[in-house]
């Protein structure tokens, strides 16, 4: 069974001061299996946020369903679904998303304590992300005090503390320079080596060019998707270049 399974989902936003409907996502439909790497792909306004948000479980479809581990994350109550986020997904964004008032040890340790984990547990945890993230000598600081680059590790850090089912990701590349761009595309494939489900939105060809497969979406509808396979990196951006350039010119 696939960890993650997506069926078609429908979204249609209906705005205060106008009667007209948008519809976001027509029918949406994939799986994710466990240890998949997925980017997802696709115009401005295609409705890659409004799929990441209720994967996040930050929104509900107007219809579908999405089973997590078989559970249907769209049938959980709003008193338990700030529990159920917590336990089982990791969240890593454009922005960061870092609390400026705690350290960068206690933003990493924020998900641990809001789960009421052990100090005793939660310090070995950290331990033995640090230093692979390069983030170890900066444990102390604050968020205003560490680059873009920096933070984005410290929030893969929070993220991955937790032993999340999957990680989902907005953009976690949007907001950084090219070399922490390396730096960060070389750890979520670490990650993903290491057997973590990762679901990504991104507009960058080359962070998808890292994913076991990319979904392209276009006007609410998964469009088409690439398998990485045995291509190497280099490849994997030719074919997705490729496949954007047939969307935007409106090839089927
Ligand atoms: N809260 C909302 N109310 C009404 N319409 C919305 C709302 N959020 C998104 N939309 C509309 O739904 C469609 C899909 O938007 P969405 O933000 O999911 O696209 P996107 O692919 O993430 O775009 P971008 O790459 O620019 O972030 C767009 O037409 C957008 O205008």
């Amino acid at each position: 069974m696939s960890l993650l399974q997506v069926k078609h989902l429908q979204k249609i936003y209906s705005t205060r001061f106008s009667s007209q409907k948008v519809e976001a996502l027509k029918d949406v439909s994939f799986d994710v299996e466990e240890g998949e790497y997925i980017a997802i792909m696709g115009e401005s306004g295609s409705g890659k946020t409004t799929l990441l948000n209720i994967l996040a479980s930050l929104d509900k479809p107007t219809s579908g369903e999405v089973l997590l581990d078989n559970q249907d994350l769209t049938k959980i109550s709003d008193k338990h679904i700030s529990a159920f986020r917590r336990d089982n997904l990791g969240f890593v964004f454009q922005d960061f998303n870092l609390l400026d008032t705690f350290n960068v040890a206690d933003n990493i340790y924020l998900p641990l304590v809001l789960s009421k984990e052990p100090y005793a547990l939660m310090k070995p945890k950290l331990d033995k992300l640090a230093k692979p993230l390069g983030i170890d000598h900066l444990l102390e600081k604050y968020p205003y005090e560490i680059s873009g680059g920096q933070k984005q590790r410290v929030a893969v850090a929070r993220a991955f503390i937790t032993n999340p089912k999957i990680i989902l990701a907005d953009e976690p590349t949007g907001a950084l320079d090219s070399k922490s761009t390396d730096q960060l595309l070389s750890i979520f494939d670490q990650i993903h080596q290491s057997g973590q489900t990762i679901l990504m939105v991104t507009h960058s060809s080359k962070a998808a060019s890292y994913a076991s497969r990319v979904l392209f979406i276009k006007d609410g509808q998964i469009f088409h998707q690439l398998y990485k396979g045995d291509m190497s990196n280099q490849e994997m951006y030719q074919a997705i270049s490729d496949t954007l350039t047939m969307l935007l010119s409106g090839g089927q």
